[in-house]
């Protein structure tokens, strides 16, 4: 089949490279010239494991990247996997998605083969008319209100987490497939059936707006999860009990499970907050206040604050010199949208502390945050000279250390992701054990 993804992000380079591994024709529209360049020299504009090499097989093969719409008539699908961004007051901005699906129209307005434009991006079920209609306006009179006889519109979201990305799309819990139209859904199973045909999958069908609320109740839950397992951490830690001893005994309810029960320094990332709060926000404009949510919200917010209280109650802060262990909101990703390491290093600096943060390949993104923070090459640097060390993510790397904590001025370490092993000489505080 002949496929267009819009947008090579994180999502999109990982949908268009996976696509073509399952054998598709797959055309990559993005608006940035230095990503479509990287695709076409067979590079992945993210770091994101075994996708430079699925990229590299493909390139200029069946996969190929472009700027131009040009061309969008001659597939079959579209998929948009464009940036949905949170707005001030917590809902998306859908502009650059509404942007993409006006040019996808204006460029199938030109062709005449049926086509099936498929929202990948995630999109609150009230804003996705929103798309449609710009789907509809670049189409233009002649097409649109054509009740998808020739395009049809449906959604199709992503469940993939970054990290894991590569294998989460091609060994996904669930497809879940948003459109009323029969051949669309068709179509939709044309794409899947490489995929399937190696991993057994179920298919949800159903509408797009109810593949959407799919997509964030999804989210919420898990968020909620990790929230609920924190506020029982923070009451754990005032009881001086263990979380993870007490959320490995629960997670063997299987009506409880043991995913998703890491308590610590809380979410981040480009979805969970984004998502979360752009769900709170368009329920709130109906009327309703979700107060779950709102708390599991409140929780996260609070983790990075007692992970620096912990730190300050064993070293006065003013005029400390800090290492930040960690600056991805997860490990396995560049991704620093929202990482948890930017309210640790807030906190830090707003008592006085000098920071200087360390980060196995997030920290040119992180600069564009902290343009002035002193940036470490390696743990062990940033380790040296420090008065205290707080661990943000959960790299591998971080788990190994050891002697290297012997070269800190003050061996004080607060971990906010359960990495680092208590040993002599270390004064060690966990967050919520
Ligand atoms: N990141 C994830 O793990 C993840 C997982 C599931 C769903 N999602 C959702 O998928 C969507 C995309 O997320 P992302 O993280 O990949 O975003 P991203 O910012 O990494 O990528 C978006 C890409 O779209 C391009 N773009 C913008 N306007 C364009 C246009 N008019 N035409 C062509 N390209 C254009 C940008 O240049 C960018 O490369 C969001 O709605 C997000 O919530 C993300
Ligand atoms: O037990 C846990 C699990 C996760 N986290 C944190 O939660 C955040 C999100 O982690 P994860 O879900 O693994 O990564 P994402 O890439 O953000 O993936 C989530 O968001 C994506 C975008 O919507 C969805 O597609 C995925 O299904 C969903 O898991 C990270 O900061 C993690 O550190 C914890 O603190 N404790």
């Amino acid at each position: 089949m002949r496929i267009n993804v819009v947008g090579s992000g994180y999502v999109g380079t990982t949908l268009a490279a996976s696509l073509a591994d399952l054998g598709h024709e797959v055309t990559a529209i993005d608006i940035d010239e230095e990503i479509v360049a990287a695709l076409n020299d067979g590079r992945a504009p993210i770091h994101e494991p075994e996708l430079d090499d699925l990229v590299a097989e493909h390139a200029g093969d069946r996969l190929r990247a472009t700027t131009s719409y040009d061309d969008v008539p001659e597939a079959d699908v579209t998929f948009l996997a464009i940036q949905t961004p949170s707005r001030e007051d917590g809902s998306i901005d859908t502009g650059a998605l509404c942007a993409a699906a006006e040019m996808t129209g204006e460029a199938l307005a030109e062709g005449s083969d049926r086509h099936l434009v498929v929202v990948k991006s995630t999109v609150a079920p009230p804003s996705l008319p929103e798309v449609a209609d710009a789907l509809e306006k670049g189409l233009g009179e002649a097409l649109a209100g054509d009740g998808g006889n020739r395009v049809a519109f449906g959604a199709n979201p992503e469940f993939l987490r970054e990290g894991t990305a590569v294998s989460d799309f091609r060994e996904p819990d669930k497809l879940v497939f948003g459109t009323t139209v029969e051949w669309a859904a068709e179509l939709l199973d044309d794409v899947y059936a490489p995929l399937l045909a190696e991993h057994d999958a179920p298919i949800v069908r159903t509408d797009p707006a109810t593949a959407m609320m799919i997509k964030y109740a999804n989210n919420a839950f898990l968020a909620a999860k990790v929230s609920l397992i924190n506020d029982l951490g923070n009451v754990c830690k005032e009881f001086g009990v263990d979380t993870y001893e007490v959320a490995e005994a629960i997670g063997l309810d299987d009506r409880i499970g043991e995913r998703f029960l890491r308590s610590g320094l809380g979410w981040g990332g480009s979805c969970f907050p984004k998502d979360t709060n752009a769900l709170i926000t368009a329920a709130e404009a109906t009327g309703y206040v979700p107060a779950i949510l709102n708390a599991a919200v409140e929780v996260n917010d609070r983790q990075p604050e007692r992970l620096v209280d912990l730190l300050q109650d064993e070293v006065d802060l003013a005029g400390a010199r800090i290492a930040v262990l960690g600056l991805a909101f997860k490990p396995g990703t560049d991704d620093v949208r929202n990482s948890r390491a930017i309210p640790v290093i807030e906190a830090l600096q707003k008592r006085g502390a000098a920071v200087v943060a360390y980060d196995p390949v997030a920290t040119e993104n992180m600069r564009e945050h902290f343009p002035d923070l002193e940036y470490a090459d390696s743990a062990t640097d940033a380790l040296t000279g420090a008065d205290g060390a707080a661990v943000v993510t959960d790299w591998d790397e971080f788990a190994a250390l050891d002697s290297e904590f012997d070269a800190m001025a003050d061996p004080v370490v607060v971990d906010g992701r359960r990495v680092i092993e208590r040993r002599e000489g270390l004064t060690y505080e966990g967050l919520t054990w």
